[in-house]
């Protein structure tokens, strides 16, 4: 017996208008497809502006795909409408690099963790509050924390925030967008383990974007390679790069080189 994946993408196209007055449209994503099956992280990796974010955009239909299907949990994502959409956002949540840039700054961390249920219709205080807490604690921040402002915590904990947020509406697939790379090295693995931890746990879904591929090897099942818009390689994250005549390995090699160059440039950009 066959299980349908999770999610399945297919000929996903996205395209941008050009930037300059003459500029024309830029194919970010051109045919991209793949299955990511529940339980399981897939890697999206390749230089920059090659198509990473754009394909985690249009996954989370934050960005309408020009063409290609998204389907996830039975559901062809692609042709619903708003309201519908809105009824499934809950279930595909984003984690970005910037911990800070995706909190409000005015709003305390419960009240954050809190706010998509209440977007969501919840009436229940106590019983968001409940949840809160323990959203706190599997993400192992302490209660007292609830009540500081963004800016009062370390980069980190801001981090376990926006993941306790993203957690909060019961997800089955989080899209990481290079969840680790603003945060320091001293903090890094903590947190990675934290999303390895959820995954087991939760059963979680992860779509990985990352530039750093010894973190990549590390933590995700499968890689796929993207280029100019498409996936130019895939294959199994452990045990790669052992037969450097492997067209895969090769890729892989090469992307190993110009995407250290991106990492090195990424970590000057540290949030505080
Ligand atoms: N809103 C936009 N308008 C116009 N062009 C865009 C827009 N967003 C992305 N692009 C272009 O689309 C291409 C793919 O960009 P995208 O951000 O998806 O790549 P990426 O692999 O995520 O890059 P990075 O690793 O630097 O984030 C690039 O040529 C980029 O300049």
């Amino acid at each position: 017996m066959t299980t349908e994946p999770l999610l399945s993408v297919r000929d996903l196209l996205v395209v941008h208008p050009g930037r300059g007055r003459r500029a024309a449209p830029v194919r970010a994503v051109d045919g991209v497809s793949f299955d990511l099956a529940a339980g399981e992280t897939l890697a999206l990796i390749g230089e920059s502006g090659c198509g990473k974010s754009s394909t985690a955009s249009a996954v989370l239909q934050l960005r309408r795909p020009d063409a290609g299907r998204v389907r996830f949990d039975g559901q062809e994502l692609t042709t619903l409408d708003e309201p519908a959409l809105r009824r499934v956002r809950p279930l595909i949540q984003p984690v970005f690099q910037d911990p800070y840039g995706s909190l409000s700054p005015r709003l305390r961390v419960r009240d954050a963790i809190a706010e998509p249920l209440r977007v969501h219709g919840s009436r229940d205080r106590a019983e968001d509050r409940r949840r809160v807490a323990e959203l706190l604690d599997l993400v192992g921040l302490d209660a007292a924390l609830g009540d500081r402002l963004p800016h009062e915590l370390s980069g980190g904990q801001c981090q376990r925030v926006g993941i306790a947020r993203a957690l909060v509406g019961g997800p089955r697939l989080l899209v990481l967008d290079e969840p680790v790379s603003a945060l320091d090295p001293s903090v890094r693995s903590g947190v990675l383990n934290l999303l390895t931890d959820l995954q087991d746990r939760l059963g979680l879904a992860y779509l990985l974007i990352c530039h750093d591929l010894a973190l990549v090897r590390h933590v995700a099942h499968r890689i796929a390679v993207m280029r100019s818009g498409r996936i130019v390689e895939s294959g199994p994250a452990r045990g790669v790069c052992e037969d450097p005549a492997d067209p895969y390995t090769r890729e892989l090699l090469a992307y190993a080189r110009t995407g250290d160059r991106q990492a090195q440039a990424d970590r000057r950009v540290k949030v505080r």
